[in-house]
């Protein structure tokens, strides 16, 4: 059915420039347009085809299919072809839309024609006048900035005072942006960070942060947050692509390896320091680094926290593409819109096809992973690394 619908696509092309014979439309809306008023005259008619060819917004397949059985409806009466084979894919759906409005008078047909070239004229108009050239904003998030244009959910960390480190609050605000996004009518999402850092990882603040049932408490539930945090990556249903705009540290480098592609600025570094902080990874990066880039690489990264520039991170396969900074983002979006204008379903059902088989070990690694560092987080070797860093801002 793809292969149909981008046909039928490529011949709505044609037709908005061409000949309105060529434009394509359905039977459903003949119920819904028959009792309006039949007063199109011809003149109304032809300067709905005219209408047609100035739409700003491809209608879609069912649409145009709409159009094109009111055309000859209008034009040529009952449809009384012989019906195409069941191979001729395109005038089969044609011939079926025409076929269906059975005996609708001419001057109903014409009537119904110019009404729906209205109502996609008024509509296309509207969805025009938003901000101009701005972004169509969804939610307000403290600590994100989430927007949605050209079938592109882009989810931007927001603290670049903080080099975007995650606090409790931030996480929260992601697993909500993800959520809503996985349910949007986008086709991909983006994740990236605003200001010079992508994201320095976990606040380290968040430690102090204790409720009153004490540390323990604090670590049991940052343990279920994480958990909730990384099965988010894990089960997004479509395209996730990293726009990775500068240096990313921890938890921002171990979820890329959930991603489906990052690209990455040459600024961009990738820094794991775990063991610095009395830590052990997370993201589901104890399975998804060794197998990305080998055991040893891996090793080099979670254990040693050996940074890595963005050639290197691409060379070891973390990361899909490197652009000079200078032209990183202009490159990077015109990619994207391009990648955002493939079938929506085609994409969702490729990566599912592809991760599937992954996902329950993902979702067993993430569970143990959050059960260890639960107990990390209690070790002298964590509180003193972190508070060593709160109290000097000792650089990793
Ligand atoms: C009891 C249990 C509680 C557990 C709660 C945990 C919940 C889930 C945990 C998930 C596991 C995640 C693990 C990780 O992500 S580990 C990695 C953590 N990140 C770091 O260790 C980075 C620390 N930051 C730095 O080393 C440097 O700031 C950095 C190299 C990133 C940048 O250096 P630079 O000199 O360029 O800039 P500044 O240091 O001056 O930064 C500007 C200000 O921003 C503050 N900052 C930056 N990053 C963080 C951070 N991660 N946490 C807190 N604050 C951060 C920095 O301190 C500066 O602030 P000031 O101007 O006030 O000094």
């Amino acid at each position: 059915m793809a292969g149909v619908a981008g046909r039928l696509a490529r011949n709505w092309c044609r037709s908005a420039v061409l000949s309105p014979l060529q434009v394509f439309s359905f039977p459903s809306l003949q119920l819904h347009l028959s009792g309006t008023a039949m007063r199109a005259s011809q003149d109304d008619f032809e300067n709905a085809m005219n209408q047609v060819k100035l739409l700003k917004k491809d209608p879609g397949n069912e649409v145009k299919l709409k159009l094109y059985a009111l055309y000859k409806q209008a034009t040529e009466g009952p449809c009384n072809m012989p019906k195409p084979g069941v191979f001729d894919f395109i005038n089969k759906a044609k011939w079926d839309a025409w076929n269906a409005l059975g005996s609708l008078p001419k001057e109903t047909a014409r009537q119904n024609y110019v009404d729906l070239v209205s109502s996609l004229s008024s509509s296309s108009e509207s969805s025009s006048q938003g901000k101009p050239g701005a972004d169509r904003e969804q939610q307000e998030y403290e600590n994100l900035v989430v927007t949605s244009e050209d079938g592109i959910t882009k989810i931007m960390f927001n603290r670049p005072t903080r080099k975007n480190a995650i606090s409790t609050q931030m996480y929260q605000e992601i697993m909500l942006a993800l959520k809503a996004a996985s349910k949007d009518d986008s086709t991909i999402t983006v994740v990236t960070g605003n200001g010079d850092y992508y994201s320095s990882g976990n606040d380290l603040a968040n430690f102090t942060d204790i409720p009153p049932g004490g540390v323990e408490e604090k670590a049991k539930q940052s343990a279920i947050m994480l958990r909730d945090f990384v099965d988010t990556f894990i089960d997004f249903p479509k395209p996730l692509i990293a726009v990775v705009n500068g240096p990313a540290v921890g938890i921002s480098v171990t979820t890329l390896g959930l991603f489906d592609a990052v690209y990455a600025s040459d600024k961009a570094t990738f820094h794991t320091p775990f063991s610095h902080l009395g830590l052990s990874p997370e993201g589901c990066a104890s399975y998804t680094f060794p197998k990305i880039m080998g055991p040893a690489k891996a090793t080099e990264m979670l254990i040693f926290g050996k940074k890595l520039t963005a050639r290197e991170a691409c060379a070891q396969g973390l990361v899909t593409e490197v652009f000079p900074d200078s032209t990183f983002q202009k490159e990077v979006w015109t990619r994207l819109k391009a990648y955002s204008k493939l079938p929506q379903n085609s994409m969702r059902i490729s990566k599912q096809v592809i991760r599937k088989i992954e996902k329950e070990k993902l979702h067993a690694v993430n569970a143990e992973e959050s059960s260890v560092l639960q107990k990390r987080w209690l070790s002298d070797e964590c509180m003193n690394a972190t508070m060593n860093f709160l109290s000097k801002r000792s650089k990793l």
